[in-house]
């Protein structure tokens, strides 16, 4: 990966003191409180002039989104609507399964893809490893799923790459095994490795709470008073909507309307919307019943994987397999990239039928938490048949 390519922003000053709950004084990490010249994204979808009929039409497509953003309650929804039997859905999953069959069904073929190679683990938080629930301060890991990741992570490189801020993941996973990825990826605490270190402004050594050095790397980081200034925006513009929830992940902004009545949803939108108006160097995305504010740089949960794996010094490498579980759009980019580049699998979790650049799947958090037993039964030699 070019480190030093034009997509990366390059960083400057020092942050002011603080220190995080992993023991890294932003002090030593670089950020330009002024803010340097961006290119300007194609991802950019915020209207910057009022322009009366086509503001209105752009935020009734965000609307559309918004009510389209949890496919499962869509679903169910239709369903109650046409009063198709659950047999339909049963039947439409299954067909569907044709597409993204199940990793755990199709375990015997990765394990002898991945027979004699090394495999690379990244996963999701929510959804993934906690199920979805309405309060995203409760969206806790089961003391199952935290063995089974740690075990994982004891055999296999592995790093949670979130939507929330690195502390927070951090403290909902509680392991000291793997490393973290928050802000889609735009807040990495990954492995020290020196050529990338040394290459790349954005990037510091450190150290974590137990000591052990790491490398952090925060491309965005000179976003970070924007940022700051856009969370107390959409918190006080949104504080009179009952059930909205504007949550601080550091690097972007998320806004929940999960607890927000359907007819208000509108007003949600429009909104984020107004305040994003004022922040050409900001962008908005979609997540599962949240908006999510977000720097205009060209870094994704897919680059912050291609950046792990430098990091880990297993780019390039033939004999190596990553694999990505993870249920949100935000890692689609992940998905691509290991399609594209012809390696290893996207794992979609989903519990029903979505169009997705994954090529296997399961269900829900409960089958992501097998499918890490079997890896790690596979990789002890407790599964006979496939070693
Ligand atoms: O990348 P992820 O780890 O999947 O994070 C994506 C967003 O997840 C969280 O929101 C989602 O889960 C909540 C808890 O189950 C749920 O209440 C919410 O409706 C979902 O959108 C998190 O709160 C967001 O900040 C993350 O961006």
């Amino acid at each position: 990966m070019d480190l030093k390519s034009n997509h990366t922003p390059i960083l400057t000053d020092a942050a002011p003191m603080t220190k995080s709950r992993l023991g890294v004084h932003s002090s030593r990490l670089p950020y330009s409180p002024t803010g340097a010249a961006f290119p300007t994204s194609p991802l950019l979808t915020i209207p910057r002039k009022k322009t009366g009929i086509l503001d209105d039409v752009r935020c009734s497509s965000w609307l559309d989104a918004m009510k389209s953003s949890s496919p499962t309650a869509m679903k169910i929804t239709k369903d109650i609507n046409h009063g198709f039997a659950s047999s339909d859905a049963d039947s439409a999953y299954s067909t569907w399964l044709l597409k993204y069959p199940s990793a755990l069904s199709s375990f015997e073929q990765i394990a002898n893809h991945a027979k004699g190679k090394r495999i690379a683990l990244f996963l999701d938080y929510d959804g993934t490893l906690s199920p979805i629930v309405d309060n995203p301060d409760c969206a806790f890991m089961s003391e199952n799923m935290r063995a089974a990741v740690k075990k994982v992570a004891e055999l296999f490189p592995t790093a949670i790459i979130s939507g929330r801020s690195c502390d927070k993941v951090h403290e909902f996973v509680g392991l000291t095994e793997l490393y973290y990825a928050g802000s889609h990826g735009m807040d990495i605490i990954g492995p020290v490795r020196q050529s990338v270190s040394d290459d790349h402004p954005n990037c510091i050594r450190s150290t974590d709470n137990q000591g052990k050095e790491v490398n952090l790397f925060q491309p965005a980081a000179e976003f970070l008073p924007m940022i700051d200034k856009v969370l107390d925006s959409l918190i006080e513009c949104t504080k009179d909507i009952k059930g909205a929830k504007v949550e601080n992940n550091k690097f972007c902004v998320s806004v929940h309307y999960r607890n927000v009545e359907e007819k208000n949803w509108k007003t949600v939108g429009q909104r984020v919307f107004d305040i994003l108006k004022d922040y050409p160097r900001l962008r908005l995305t979609h997540g599962r019943k949240v908006l999510e504010v977000r720097p205009v740089i060209d870094w994704d949960k897919g680059k912050a994987v291609t950046f792990l794996l430098e990091s880990l010094g297993l780019s390039n490498c033939d004999d190596v397999v990553p694999i990505y579980v993870g249920d949100d759009r935000t890692d689609e980019d992940a998905f691509k990239v290991l399609r594209e580049g012809n390696k290893g699998y996207g794992i979609l979790v989903a519990s029903a039928p979505k169009e997705s650049k994954a090529v296997y799947s399961l269900r829900d958090p409960s089958e992501v938490m097998e499918f890490l037993k079997t890896l790690v039964a596979w990789k002890s030699g407790h599964l006979n048949s496939f070693v």
